[in-house]
């Protein structure tokens, strides 16, 4: 029903800049028509990854794979990218920019045009066409900025922290527009320090820490690793009523976290003593805390980020 993608394979891939090793033999897929989430600490590596991706970074080792073959300038050429920095020209008119973006990755005039128009138009900023980008707030210029991304129908995104700084109505046309081109079979892969975002939104998700892929696998997934909880709510509860209950202990969110040896009964016992339950269940934790607990002391190699 869609057009072959293919995936990207990142394999083993190091990089170091000087005495400062960025990625140590990171290793990660997105699978066609994937949503991937890209997470870790400021300085964890994500950006040099995608870098390398692009080919505007070379890696010291390692291998980054298109559909089992080492990607070359061909499939770089289709690549949606959307970097940190950003990078459109200031000075120029969004429709002519994007247009001329487009142009370079092959799209004739009239395709090129079009192309244009829609996007902007599905990103609300077909109003803005005439402006110079440096015109606009950084939040319609990174709608523009997706435009860009999105104007040569790429089979791959490669999107670094293109949530950052958008309103919520302007997340919820990002979401809608990653899941569009995902169900063609687009394999999308963003960063992103929103992790409610990366959540809701992405298949699977990887957790970076100095430069090593650390936690991979679906939300789901990483969330049944977690230690689970037991959230109670008690009506007249004096505090400490659980102190004589061994093996578990209080979190700050007033859940508690079973050790060794903890019986769940005997803390229900405890609580019904303790006054009218009205809840006592078991809760995962969330990309949030998974993610604290991963990276908590995080420091990229050789020095600090
Ligand atoms: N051009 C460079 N020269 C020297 N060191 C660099 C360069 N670019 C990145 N680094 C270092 O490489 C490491 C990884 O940086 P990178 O920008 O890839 O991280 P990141 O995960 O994208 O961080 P953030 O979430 O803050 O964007 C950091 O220690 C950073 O200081």
């Amino acid at each position: 029903m869609f057009p072959l993608m293919g995936n990207l394979v990142l394999d083993r891939v190091s990089k170091s800049y000087g005495p400062r090793q960025a990625l140590d033999e990171l290793g990660f897929e997105v699978k066609e028509g994937e949503i991937f989430g890209f997470v870790g600490s400021n300085g964890a590596g994500k950006t040099t990854a995608m870098r390398i991706v692009l080919g505007v970074l070379a890696a010291d080792s390692g291998e980054i794979r298109w559909d089992g073959a080492p990607l070359g300038d061909a499939v770089r050429r289709t690549i949606g990218y959307m970097p940190e920095e950003r990078g459109l020209y200031p000075k120029m008119k969004v429709r002519d920019q994007l247009v001329y973006l487009a142009r370079l990755r092959g799209l004739s005039a009239p395709a090129a045009r079009a192309a244009t128009d829609a996007w902007l138009a599905r990103l609300g900023v077909a109003e803005r066409a005439e402006d110079e980008v440096q015109k606009l707030s950084l939040g319609n210029q990174q709608r523009v900025q997706l435009a860009a991304a999105l104007v040569h129908d790429p089979r791959l995104l490669v999107l670094d922290e293109p949530f950052s700084g958008l309103d919520p109505v302007a997340v919820d046309v990002m979401s809608d527009v990653l899941r569009e081109k995902a169900a063609e079979g687009v394999p999308v892969v963003f960063s992103s320090h929103q992790l409610d975002l990366v959540e809701r939104l992405c298949h699977r998700v990887g957790i970076v820490r100095a430069g090593r892929m650390v936690a991979l696998g679906t939300v789901a997934e990483l969330r049944a690793d977690g230690t689970a909880r037991l959230v109670v709510e008690i009506e007249g509860a004096a505090p400490g009523w659980a102190a004589a209950v061994p093996g578990f202990t209080r979190e700050e969110d007033g859940s508690y976290t079973p050790g060794p040896g903890a019986d769940e009964q005997a803390l229900l016992r405890a609580a019904l003593d303790a006054g009218r339950v009205t809840e006592f269940s078991w809760r995962r934790p969330g990309l949030t805390e998974l993610f604290r607990e991963t990276v908590a002391g995080d420091a990229p190699k050789g020095a600090a980020a």
